[in-house]
């Protein structure tokens, strides 16, 4: 059966031979090389069970989605990330997915020279190509969705992610993609609540799942957050971030949208 993943999947190949016959890889790599030093996401993300700041927030630049259509416009994804970095976000996620997300790596680009915290390129990473592109445009994090993925191919982009000075978010949707994570050695997991093969979203699924992952690992939950409820339920089950997309870009005020779901989350800490 194919599903809403494979589908993407296919016009993420598509587009990315175009791109591949216009820029070939050695000069990508150099691109890459010339890039600004990759800044530390997983230190900016440790920490958020038990320390006083409470969980992080990766704030996500994302204009349209396969489930939802068109979420926001944002004509200056620059001045939005600007906007989540003052409001507390540690990491702003950005997605590079055209078709289904109309995003771009010029996206990524704007966003990296607007802001000093770390930049996630959020796409579907399927070849090695995109990995010396996500470097060559400032990304200091990036997307590795378990179930796009066999584990030949993660151990191989997890270990050219390291190559090139980047962490991996290791997304994971079921317990057996939570185990193929574990197996990788994978420091920094995300469970998102949205199932790609079938776009749907199921909050109480964040508890269920992350039990399964040890301690030492950074757990994002991803996806669902709709007001500062939310958020407390994830840091309550044990998150040390959440990353947040719809919610920040339909917000009128996203400065403000990110403090209070800052706040909210020290409230777990209180009890
Ligand atoms: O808009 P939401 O429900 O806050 O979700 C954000 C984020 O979790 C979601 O954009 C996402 C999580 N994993 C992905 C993989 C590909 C594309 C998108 C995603």
């Amino acid at each position: 059966m194919t599903t809403v993943l494979d589908s993407i999947i296919e016009g993420v190949r598509e587009d990315l031979a175009q791109r591949q016959a216009q820029v070939p890889l050695d000069q990508l790599i150099q691109q890459a090389q010339a890039a600004a030093p990759p800044l530390d996401a997983y230190a900016a993300l440790a920490g958020g069970r038990d320390d006083a700041q409470g969980v992080r927030v990766i704030a996500e630049v994302k204009r349209s989605s396969p489930s939802k259509g068109a979420l926001a416009e944002i004509p200056d994804p620059a001045a939005l990330a600007s906007a989540y970095q003052a409001g507390g976000a540690s990491v702003i996620s950005v997605l590079t997915e055209q078709r289904r997300f109309r995003g771009s790596l010029d996206d990524l680009a704007a966003v990296r020279a607007a802001v000093d915290i770390p930049v996630l390129r959020k796409d579907f990473m399927v070849d090695e190509y995109q990995f010396y592109e996500a470097r060559a445009y400032g990304a200091d994090l990036v997307l590795l969705i378990v179930a796009a993925l066999d584990d030949v191919q993660l151990k191989r982009f997890l270990q050219l992610t390291h190559d090139l000075g980047m962490n991996a978010l290791v997304e994971a949707h079921t317990e057996e993609e939570i185990e193929r994570a574990k197996a990788l050695g994978a420091k920094i997991v995300g469970v998102n609540v949205r199932n790609l093969k079938t776009l749907e979203v199921d909050v109480a699924h964040y508890s269920a799942m992350a039990r399964h992952l040890p301690q030492d690992v950074i757990r994002i939950a991803e996806s669902g957050v709709d007001g500062p409820g939310v958020v407390l339920d994830y840091a309550r089950q044990g998150a040390d971030a959440v990353l947040v997309g719809e919610a920040l870009v339909k917000h009128g005020d996203p400065t403000t949208a990110v403090r209070d779901f800052r706040q909210a989350s020290q409230a777990a800490d209180a009890d």
